[in-house]
């Protein structure tokens, strides 16, 4: 579906009345100028006195009570002075499926938004946080390498925050990561901030949510954010799409073990992390290194500035981690020289817009009463054989698009 045709749907299932349009338009506009004049991101209390951004979003959502104005300035000025509980509630505030909460969390965001936007002007226009994505099959080590690793950097003076996609969280409740006690040492650290996965929703909302909680961590002053998640379905493609680098463990198992690891994912990945790599697993360890060195010369490359590496470490006995941070600093630092970095932030917040976007014009088209009463019969004479899908999809927008 192109830019054009999902606009005339949104119009005409009501998620874009032109006022709609024009307040989101204000909105941005508001965004940039104050930005641009750079005023103050300080939440002002007194709602007469708000600036550019603010009082177009309260536009858009309509007038705030004195109770919301209340929570909006506690939440934001608790977690730009870096209160975890802070964070925490504004979290759960994007989290929420409540219209008129969700309303408010998108004006908190702007507000941290713009925040963060003044910080990467003092920082001379570069990212103040480096965002890492961790992936790798169920007990690749992840929990005891984060633990390691996050110990690490919050005792060399950063303040790492780690956010997880479970995705089978979305669709049985339960949870491949979060059900037994991860990250004991790391949880206590006051220089650190552990988020579990929400318990519920659908894979999008879930990574909706992990995305505007990154902004979250990055407005309280985490200046590195690892966002976690099991190699399954594909919560691991979203969370490459989200990251600044994307990093995959692998325990040094060969067989069944690393059947699942799927080729594309390889391809997404900046760095190759073999796991575990001790005792009598770190000849299997070496192996698995020089297996996948080779592989990945043979793999179209993702980066023009960056090769792709394979490195070994223990979280046992803490071997190769710093070797592993200084890796990461390298490609940071080559990633944000070439511009490359700045550039795959941007792209990558064009795509979230539009695969938010689609996955909520498809909700709407699904649940549109003249789609659900016509698509039994049309499912079902498709898959019998007697129309075309090309037609039967015909049939189901003109009817959606035509329905009073
Ligand atoms: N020998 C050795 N074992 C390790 C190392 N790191 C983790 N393990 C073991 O591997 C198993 C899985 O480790 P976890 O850290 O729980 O793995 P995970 O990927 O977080 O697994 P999930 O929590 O299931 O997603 C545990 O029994 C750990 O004790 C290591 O560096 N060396």
């Amino acid at each position: 579906m192109g830019p054009s045709q999902v606009f005339s749907v949104l119009h005409r299932v009501g998620l874009l009345s032109p006022l709609r349009t024009a307040s989101l338009c204000h909105a941005a506009a508001g965004c940039n100028s104050a930005l641009q004049r750079g005023q103050s991101a300080q939440w002002t209390a007194s709602r007469g006195r708000s600036y550019g951004t603010d009082s177009a979003l309260s536009h858009h959502v309509g007038e705030l009570t004195d109770r919301e104005s209340r929570v909006l300035d506690r939440l934001y000025e608790g977690l730009v002075s870096g209160q975890r509980a802070c964070l925490a509630e504004s979290i759960t505030l994007v989290e929420t499926q409540h219209p008129r909460k969700k309303e408010l969390a998108q004006i908190l965001l702007q507000r941290v938004l713009a925040y963060r936007r003044q910080q990467e002007e003092l920082n001379g226009g570069k990212p103040v946080a480096f965002r890492v994505g961790l992936s790798g099959p169920p007990g690749a080590g992840k929990s005891s390498f984060i633990e390691v690793f996050g110990k690490m950097l919050t005792g060399s003076g950063h303040k790492v925050s780690v956010l997880a996609v479970d995705p089978s969280s979305c669709t049985t409740g339960g949870s491949l990561m979060g059900d037994k006690t991860r990250m004991t040492e790391l949880s206590r650290d006051m220089r650190a901030f552990i988020r579990p996965s929400p318990t519920s929703g659908t894979l999008g909302g879930v990574t909706r949510t992990t995305n505007e909680a990154i902004v979250l961590c990055e407005g309280a002053g985490y200046d590195i954010v690892l966002v976690e998640t099991v190699g399954v379905g594909q919560s691991e493609f979203a969370v490459a799409d989200m990251v600044d680098m994307f990093v995959l463990l692998i325990p040094p198992a060969g067989g069944d073990e690393l059947q699942g690891i799927k080729r594309g994912i390889i391809e997404m990945a900046d760095l190759v992390v073999v796991t575990k790599a001790d005792g009598e697993l770190l000849v299997p360890a070496r192996r698995i290194q020089a297996e996948y060195t080779s592989a990945l010369k043979l793999l179209r490359k993702k980066s023009k500035t960056w090769n792709p590496k394979v490195v070994r470490l223990s979280s046992r006995t803490g071997e190769g981690v710093p070797e592993l941070w200084a890796k990461m600093c390298e490609f940071r630092d080559a990633m944000l020289c070439s511009g490359e970095l700045q550039a795959r932030r941007r792209s990558q917040q064009k795509v979230w817009m539009w695969n938010l976007i689609q996955q909520s014009v498809l909700r709407h088209f699904q649940e549109h009463p003249a789609v659900r009463d016509g698509l039994p019969a049309l499912e079902d004479r498709v898959t019998r054989g007697d129309i075309s899908p090309g037609l039967a999809a015909d049939l189901l927008l003109r009817a959606f698009s035509s329905a009073k």
